[in-house]
Formats: structure tokens, sequence, C-alpha cells
């Protein structure tokens, strides 16, 4: 399996008013062309991880190397971020034309996107006439917009609905197993043991703050998982596992 990023011995502690909070302590893994879920208990410093992978928070020590020197991002977070003044086509098409991609063209790819996350219908609407579930859509179609490699997904489905959030769940599967993005590698953060099962290749379980990595598990499951499969069931006892250790 190509590599497609390599997590080498990556040290943070946060700093505040003399006090020192160590988060992560020496993480090290690569990513291939694989979903990849990051499991922790809250607070363990799961998110600092994705922040510092996306570069959006720097390390003390250790770095972020990627492989094949395309180092193109695709960022979803918990809860959608989109800005309120903007149509849905606006504001899938501003992270490429903040990289300088004439309107035409950014409109045109975001067209693409709206309509692969099935809100094709809904390009001149605004955040506030949107559902839950809906923005959320509009938060993935930005993120592959800007066609990247790495998908990072910071607990994506946590915020809407349980069926919503299946219905999501599946529709990004789908997605990742039929290729029809550029997206090679996910990285998701979850706290949630059986969407990590659900839906990952190998499940990080990271340790209380501050985090090391307490074990790797691999899902070796068909898609679509079934979660009532004995096999499904002996994957949760192995992460669970980890978690208790
Ligand atoms: N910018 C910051 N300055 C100081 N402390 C921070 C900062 N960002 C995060 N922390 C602290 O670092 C710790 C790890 O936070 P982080 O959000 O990475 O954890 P998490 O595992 O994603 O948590 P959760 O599952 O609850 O979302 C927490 O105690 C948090 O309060």
């Amino acid at each position: 399996m190509q590599t497609i990023l390599s997590i080498r011995n990556i040290v943070k502690t946060f700093k505040e008013g003399g006090k020192t909070l160590p988060v992560l302590d020496h993480i090290s893994f690569d990513v291939g062309e694989e979903f990849v879920a990051i499991l922790g208990p809250s607070g363990c410093g799961k998110t600092t991880l994705l922040r510092i992978i996306a570069g959006l928070e720097k390390a003390d020590s250790g770095e972020i190397v990627f492989a094949r020197g395309d180092s193109r991002i695709g960022f979803i977070f918990q809860s959608p971020t989109l800005l309120p003044w903007l149509t849905v086509l606006e504001n899938v098409a501003l992270p490429l034309r903040a990289n300088g991609v004439p309107r035409r063209e950014a409109e045109e790819k975001a067209r693409k996107y709206i309509s692969l996350v099935g809100l094709q219908a809904f390009e001149n609407f605004y955040p506030h006439e949107l559902s839950g579930g809906m923005k959320q859509r509009v938060n993935i179609a930005r993120a592959l917009a800007v066609e990247p490699v790495l998908l990072l997904m910071d607990e994506p489905f946590s915020q809407l609905d349980p069926l919503t959030a299946e219905s999501l769940r599946s529709e990004i599967l789908d997605m990742w197993m039929w290729g029809v993005t550029t997206v090679r590698a996910i990285i998701m953060v979850t706290h949630n043991v059986d969407e990590a099962v659900f839906m990952a290749d190998r499940i990080i379980v990271l340790t209380t703050r501050p985090a090391k990595i307490a074990g790797i598990v691999h899902v070796d499951l068909p898609r679509p998982r079934d979660r009532r499969s004995p096999e499904f069931q002996k994957v949760e006892d192995q992460v669970y596992e980890y978690i208790s250790a």
C-alpha cells in the first residue's frame, strides 16, 4: 500500500498563563490509501492532532510528511462552518476563489460537488434555509471541491440526528468506495466505537491525555458492514480492550 502521509513523533503541550497541558505524546503512524479512524476519550487531543495534520496548529516537535508531495487537504468540521451571507454555491466555491481559481471555473467545480452530495436544487439557497444535514452536505461538498488527496473529518456526524447521520455515513462510504472523488486517504476523528468499526479500515485508539497510541485495530470486514454480525462485534471487542487497557 502506498503511503500518503507520515505522522512522525508529534508532541504538543499547550501553555497558558504559566500552566502547561501536555496533550500529544510522541504520536507516530503512517497513512496509506485507506480510511483511518482516530478514536479516543473526550479531551485526549484528537482534534489537536487533526489540526496539526492540517497545518492549522503547530506541533512542538515531530513532523507531518506528505509522501508524494501533494498536500491538498479537505477538512470537514464537527458543525458546518458556512458563511451565512453566501449561497450554497458561493460557500462551496469560496476556498477555490481564495486559491485564485477564476470565478467561472470555481463555480463549475463547486456545482460538480454540490450535485455529488445531492444538493443541485439548492445551490442558490442560503445556509439558514437548509436543515442541519443539508448544511453538513454543503460542508462535505466544500471540502471535496478543493480536490484534496487527504480528507480530514472531525466528528462529522456527531451534531446530526441519528437517521441523517447514518445516511451521511453511507454516502461518504459510497463516494470513498466508488472512487468518485480525488480523495486517496481519509482520517476521521470520533469517540464513537460503532462508527469507527462501521467505516474505517484501521482504527488508531488513543489513551487519555497526554495521548499516546494505545493500539491499532485493522477492520478487515467487507462493506457494507453488518453491525449485528459476530465478526463486527469481535472487532468492537478488540477496540474496547484497548480503550480499557
Ligand atoms: N488552543 C488551546 N489552548 C489551550 N488548551 C487547548 C487548546 N486547544 C485544546 N486545548 C486543550 O487540549 C486538550 C485536548 O483538546 P482536543 O480538542 O484536541 O481534544 P479532543 O480529544 O478532540 O476532545 P473532544 O473529544 O472532547 O472533542 C483539552 O484539554 C483542551 O481543553
